[in-house]
């Protein structure tokens, strides 16, 4: 199993909405098949492992170990379920149940019935850790959400208008390693958000850029269309959803997904039911202060991830508040990097 989740993380970043699994086919203690879940929409887990076993004929004696419950529908490929079954597989090992509508124990159930010996939670707590965005997504119909900002050593995000450039860009305050982390957490999530006054005084680019991978898509808040001209977000690069309260706005902007809501009532809450429709199980929210603030307090936020710089400012914008257990502490070179959990 433990190799299972090794494979599984290949698909970060890449399956969703689907989640990453790890399979893993086992014959005399040997292992005889591997697989991971391709691209969306490719192949799930246990069909690309048992592909990779050369001689067909051993499946009949294997165990198959696989991260999260083999699926039991008609997706955007066949049930994997059937797959075993039809090769005869006797033993499954199973990391986690798959709490998918469609699927919900049905995987295991039609294993059983077909006379496989079936073993549950195995490695639970690790695969239940590494199907956190699948599972987040299922059960609370939101996206896994990790907070992430960065602040000086008394406590603020930006320092006062006297010590910025007049063009927008960011100030750092982290050094150039967690900045380039930051960069490979952007290529694992599907989603980026930030408030109005970050795109208006940072200009950000929310793309991964010193990593390799797939860029988010960019969500960001913006009640009254404050954000005229030409910003970044608007490049057209990536997919771009904005949150606002003008009804018409894709009049003005035809390639950008306007999202109308309504800005009297939580707002947090309608841009997670909003972002679960559209099938997005993660997403990472960058910042400002009064965005990252508003989620915390509608307690929605899976983990915190902030980053302590060397700097101080003595005044400035004050860091978010949050209640958070603390979960990992790392060092990045000159940075404290602190991970909270909201559990
Ligand atoms: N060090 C770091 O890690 C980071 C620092 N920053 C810095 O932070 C500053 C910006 O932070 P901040 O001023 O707090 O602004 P934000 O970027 O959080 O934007 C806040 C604005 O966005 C809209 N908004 C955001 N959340 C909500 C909500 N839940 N409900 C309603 N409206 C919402 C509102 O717009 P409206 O007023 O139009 O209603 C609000 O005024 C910048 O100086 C930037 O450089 C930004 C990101 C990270
Ligand atoms: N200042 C600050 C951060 N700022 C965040 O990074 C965004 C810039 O993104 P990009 O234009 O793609 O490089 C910016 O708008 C804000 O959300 N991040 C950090 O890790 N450390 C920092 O010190
Ligand atoms: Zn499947």
């Amino acid at each position: 199993m433990k190799r299972a989740l090794q494979l599984a993380k290949n698909g970060l970043g890449v399956t969703a909405p689907n989640p990453m699994v790890g399979a893993v086919i086992v014959l005399n203690n040997r292992i005889i098949g591997e697989g991971y879940t391709s691209a969306y929409g490719g192949p799930h887990a246990e069909v690309n492992a048992i592909n990779s076993v050369k001689n067909k004929s051993d499946l009949i004696k294997a165990t198959l170990y696989v991260t999260l419950e083999p699926c039991s529908h008609y997706g955007k490929t066949p049930p994997c379920a059937d797959l075993i079954i039809k090769h005869n597989i006797p033993n499954v090992v199973i990391g986690t149940m798959d709490p998918h509508d469609k699927v919900k124990g049905k995987g295991i159930a039609r294993l059983k019935n077909a006379g496989c010996n079936v073993t549950i939670g195995f490695l639970e707590e690790a695969c239940l850790e590494h199907h956190k965005r699948f599972i987040t997504f299922q059960q609370k119909q939101r996206p896994y959400i990790i907070l992430k900002w960065a602040e000086t050593m008394d406590g603020f995000i930006a320092p006062l208008p006297p010590k910025r450039d007049e063009e927008p860009k960011p100030y750092w305050i982290s050094n150039t390693f967690s900045r380039q982390l930051v960069h490979k957490w952007r290529s694992e999530e599907q989603a980026i958000l930030v408030g109005t006054n970050t795109v208006l005084e940072d200009n950000p680019k929310l793309n991964v850029r010193d990593w390799t991978g797939k860029s988010p898509i960019r969500v960001i808040i913006d009640r009254n269309l404050k954000i005229q001209g030409n910003y970044h977000i608007y490049d057209k690069s990536v997919k771009t959803i904005i949150f606002t309260e003008v009804e018409d706005a894709s009049k003005q902007f035809a390639d950008i997904d306007f999202e109308t809501i309504d800005f009297s009532k939580n707002v947090p809450e309608q841009i997670c039911r909003t972002l679960h429709k559209k099938n997005i199980i993660s997403i990472l929210i960058e910042g400002g202060a009064q965005t990252l603030q508003s989620f915390i307090d509608s307690n929605l936020w899976d983990e915190a991830r902030i980053f302590t710089g060397q700097n101080t400012f003595g005044e400035g914008l004050k860091a978010p508040k949050s209640n958070g257990k603390l979960h990992e502490t790392l060092k990045i070179d000159s940075d404290l990097l602190n991970i909270y959990k909201n559990d």
